[in-house]
């Protein structure tokens, strides 16, 4: 047990709780053996993930490794964390004989390509040996074999490429490695008759967690040469590796978010980390049209209010529901405009901390698509819908939605009296059929389209000075001096009617702060079309 303490290294350290003394030397915060800077792994990696299991924890009738999450079963976020690692070169997952048709399935619907299939065994050991005996299988020639095997639980979404490239690289170095995480309880031992036989000193154990590395000599002649007995109730393949190889593995303490999908609560806790973790930040292309620009800077400025209104300390929720009530009642124009951008802001759980506007994702803006961040597509012509196709296929080259969900937003601008060049308006059904082939690439494909007036560069004016009004309102009238500038510019500027409206608005954030339910309220003025994870909006 000593040699194995040894093998913590700095890495294991961790802040938040206290160390033993005298078994775990200090740590630099951040430091690790092996910086991903370079990230180059200059031997093959093969991946092993255990996905054969039967629910028996969670009491559900579909096991977890299957439970869908906004339409992708978890299994699928786990592949995609390998799959988007350039250095992996392949995945063997294990399932249930019976679920073997419901993987093939998943693989093709979600577009693995990395991915092969392969029966599991009664217990997590002997599904994993057979995901290491079919790499064996696949590599005929030595040199084909994977230097290293990564084995992951599939109930565990949550692994970066940085924490990975440490587990291979200590792993081809040392034979092994793994993640481990603080204990969060102590752990005790319990005589045959329920008492307490003896307690361990919690700072000297470490919580063993996934992912593990191994060469693949190593795990393969553990599995050679383990036991029956260890096949049938171990749960530990670095102690196999150490029992039957003499090999120390090296540790390496991994983030919070290794744990594994255990119990039906974990399954929430795992949506709701996948909803966190999209993409907080929005792009929004105007095509260069002198309409959507407008909009656009309207709603940079509604988000940066919200934001402003977040950072102020209350919910968010406040915000949205201001600015939906921001407006005139839903059947004016200006109501209905102000309505329709509040719910570009809110239809989906996101807030932006950033929205920059760019005419279109050429030159240097082609950068924007690295950048895992969301789009809203504003257009004022009939080919608005090749113009979103063409986004789509831009962002499945770039990749960005391999891992999680990305949203697109297109606002068709229609219906303008004088300034509009729209034609024909577009199917709702034209939409959804994009939406759905979206979807199946990670995409969140949503329609919204705004009627406008020649009046609505003083409606889109009016929700940006209603943001600052927001801000004002909220954070104890702290309101920055441009800010206020901007208001009193436009209130000279502006009509009569306009000014109304802001005073208006003014006296509803007062009057529905306490109603937050309300956002959630069906609208009746709005035609709300739901198809698979899409909202058209009219
Ligand atoms: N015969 C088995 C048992 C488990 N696993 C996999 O090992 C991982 C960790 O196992 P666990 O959390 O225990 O999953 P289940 O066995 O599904 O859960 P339970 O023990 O509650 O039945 C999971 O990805 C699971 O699918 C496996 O591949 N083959
Ligand atoms: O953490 C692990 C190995 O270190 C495994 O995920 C754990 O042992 C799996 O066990 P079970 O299948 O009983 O949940």
């Amino acid at each position: 047990m000593e040699d194995h303490h040894k093998k913590m290294q700095s890495d294991s350290c961790d802040p938040d709780r206290p160390t033993h003394p005298g078994t775990f030397p200090t740590c630099e915060a951040g430091r690790s053996d092996h910086q991903p800077a370079e990230r180059s792994v200059d031997f093959p990696v093969s991946v092993v993930l255990p996905a054969g299991g039967h629910r028996e924890r969670t009491g559900l009738q579909t096991p977890k490794q299957f439970c869908l999450f906004m339409g992708r079963p978890l299994i699928s976020y786990t592949i995609q964390a390998f799959e988007r690692v350039s250095w992996i070169q392949s995945i063997v997952v294990v399932v249930a004989r019976e679920h073997m048709d419901l993987m093939t399935d998943i693989v093709q619907q979600f577009q693995h390509t990395k991915v092969r299939v392969v029966p599991g065994g009664s217990t997590r050991h002997r599904s994993i040996y057979n995901g290491v005996l079919a790499l064996g299988e696949e590599g005929r020639l030595v040199a084909d074999k994977p230097k290293v095997v990564l084995i992951h639980d599939a109930v565990r979404p949550f692994v970066e490429e940085d924490f990975l490239y440490k587990i291979a690289m200590a792993a081809k170095e040392q034979g092994a490695a793994g993640a481990i995480r603080p204990l969060v309880s102590t752990v005790i031992a319990t005589t045959s008759e329920g008492y307490l036989d003896h307690s361990l000193e919690r700072a000297k154990y470490r919580a063993s967690e996934m992912p593990q590395g191994f060469t693949y000599d190593v795990i393969y002649q553990a599995y050679q040469k383990c036991s029956e007995s260890d096949f049938e109730f171990g749960t530990e393949c670095l102690h196999l590796a150490l029992q039957y190889c003499g090999t120390n593995a090296k540790l390496i303490q991994g983030p919070p978010t290794l744990w594994k999908v255990t119990y039906k609560r974990d399954l929430a806790a795992a949506e709701s980390i996948i909803k966190d973790t999209l993409s907080r930040s929005a792009c929004a292309i105007t095509g260069g049209s002198a309409q959507a620009v407008t909009l656009a800077g309207a709603l940079q400025e509604a988000v940066g209010a919200l934001n402003m209104l977040h950072l102020g300390g209350p919910d968010v929720s406040n915000g949205r529901i201001w600015l939906s009530r921001a407006g005139l009642g839903p059947r004016d124009r200006l109501g209905s405009v102000s309505v329709s951008v509040d719910r570009l802001i809110g239809a989906i759980p996101l807030r932006w901390p950033e929205l920059a506007v760019i005419p279109d994702l050429t030159g240097e803006n082609g950068w924007y698509l690295l950048k895992d961040w969301n789009f809203i597509q504003v257009s004022v012509n009939r080919s608005c819908l090749s113009e979103v196709e063409a986004l789509l296929t831009d962002l499945e080259a770039a990749k960005q939605a391999l891992l999680h969900p990305l949203v697109v937003i297109l606002v068709l601008l229609s219906g303008s009296d004088e300034l509009s060049v729209s034609g024909r308006a577009v199917e709702p059904e034209a939409i959804m059929d994009l939406a759905s082939a979206a979807k199946l690439r990670n995409i969140l494909l949503y329609g919204i389209q705004l009627h406008q007036s020649k009046r609505d560069y003083v409606i889109f004016r009016m929700v940006a000075h209603l943001s600052c009004l927001a801000h004002n309102k909220t954070a104890g009238n702290t309101c920055s001096v441009p800010c206020k500038e901007r208001l009193e510019r436009s209130t000279r500027r502006s009509d009569a009617g306009s000014l109304a409206a802001i005073n208006h608005g003014q006296a509803r954030f007062h009057a529905h702060r306490s109603h937050t339910s309300s956002h959630s309220r069906p609208d009746p003025e709005q035609t709300v079309l739901r198809g698979a994870g899409r909202i058209l909006y009219y």
